[in-house]
């Protein structure tokens, strides 16, 4: 297996909130990092992403060189192919099964076969994830949180054939972009979604039901659980769309005490999608 003294190279599938964030951290930590998006619109949405958070990053004196040589080390592209050059790829696309074995079964057939492909699933099994490619044992989670270079937690997810040196890969990659990790076994959620996803939905119906105001909700786990953002704020961050696709998974896998809340599901069909449509649970310009 590659080790992680030899990786140069990064490679970022998917360039949304997660991907891009995981290139800026990538980058800051010295790697050269190749992110591949679908679109190439998509793909300079995600270097903008980069560029404004670099710029408030160095605005606040939090960063130790200046945000050109990190931008610098980061392209963009939409072919796949290009990842061929690749030491490690963590992948975060959209939370949906199909597409992410399709990207794995592509990304085991580019790369050298030495390297780790990690993915960043928030829910889904990363058994079933790494059986689309020769290389169960070289798969592994590494599940960052929303916003990446301000939340320092990282998740280890290690699946049914994920080796214990790649786990080791895992905590040590995650440790030199500055992250402090945790291990979770491959189950629905892993340790951080399975606790936090009935919390947001129970929060969304306590709202729609009426026991207290949406400010109120939110306020209330404020101020009553110290926790920094209610689960209705927290809910519009994450994307709701997110949310709903992770409460779903958990409902299939773990039962009726994961049912996603109605108000979820209608404001997804509505397209209010939270901050990043600006409409959500709260508006935002
Ligand atoms: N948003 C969060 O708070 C959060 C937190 C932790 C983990 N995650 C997980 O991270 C992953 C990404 O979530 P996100 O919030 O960044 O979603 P997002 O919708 O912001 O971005 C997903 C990106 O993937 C791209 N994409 C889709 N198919 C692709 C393909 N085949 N190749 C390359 N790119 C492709 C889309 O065009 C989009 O730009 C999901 O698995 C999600 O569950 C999200």
């Amino acid at each position: 297996m590659r080790e992680l003294s030899a990786v140069e190279t990064v490679g970022v599938v998917g360039a949304g909130t997660m991907g891009h964030g995981i290139a800026q951290v990538a980058a800051t930590a010295g790697y050269d990092v190749t992110m591949r998006d679908v679109e190439s619109e998509y793909v300079d949405r995600g270097l903008e992403g980069i560029a404004s958070s670099l710029d408030r990053l160095a605005a606040k004196d939090a960063l130790a060189e200046d945000p050109e040589t990190i931008r610098s080390r980061i392209s963009g592209t939409t072919d796949l192919a290009v990842l061929a050059d690749a030491d490690l790829v963590v992948e975060a696309v959209i939370e949906d099964l199909e597409v992410k074995r399709e990207v794995f079964a592509d990304l085991a057939s580019v790369t050298d076969d030495d390297i780790v492909l990690a993915t960043n699933t928030s829910t889904l099994s990363v058994t079933s994830i790494a059986s689309a490619t020769d290389r169960a044992d070289r798969v592994v989670g590494l599940h960052f949180m929303n916003p990446v270079p301000v939340m320092e937690g990282v998740e280890v997810v290690v699946g049914e054939r994920t080796a214990d040196e790649t786990v080791v890969f895992a905590h040590a990659f995650a440790t030199d972009l500055g992250k402090e990790t945790w291990e979770s076994d491959d189950k629905p959620g892993f340790v951080t979604n399975r606790i936090l996803m009935p919390w947001i939905n129970e929060g969304i119906r306590a709202y729609d039901e009426g026991v207290a105001t949406r400010d109120d909700v939110d306020r209330g786990m404020r101020l009553g659980t110290n926790v920094p953002m209610g689960p209705l704020e927290l809910a519009d961050h994450i994307g709701l769309d997110v949310v709903l696709d992770a409460s779903e998974t958990l409902h299939e896998e773990l039962g009726d005490r994961y049912k996603p809340a109605y108000l979820l599901k209608r404001k997804v069909a509505a397209g209010d999608l939270g901050k990043k449509t600006g409409e959500g649970f709260y508006a935002y310009e």
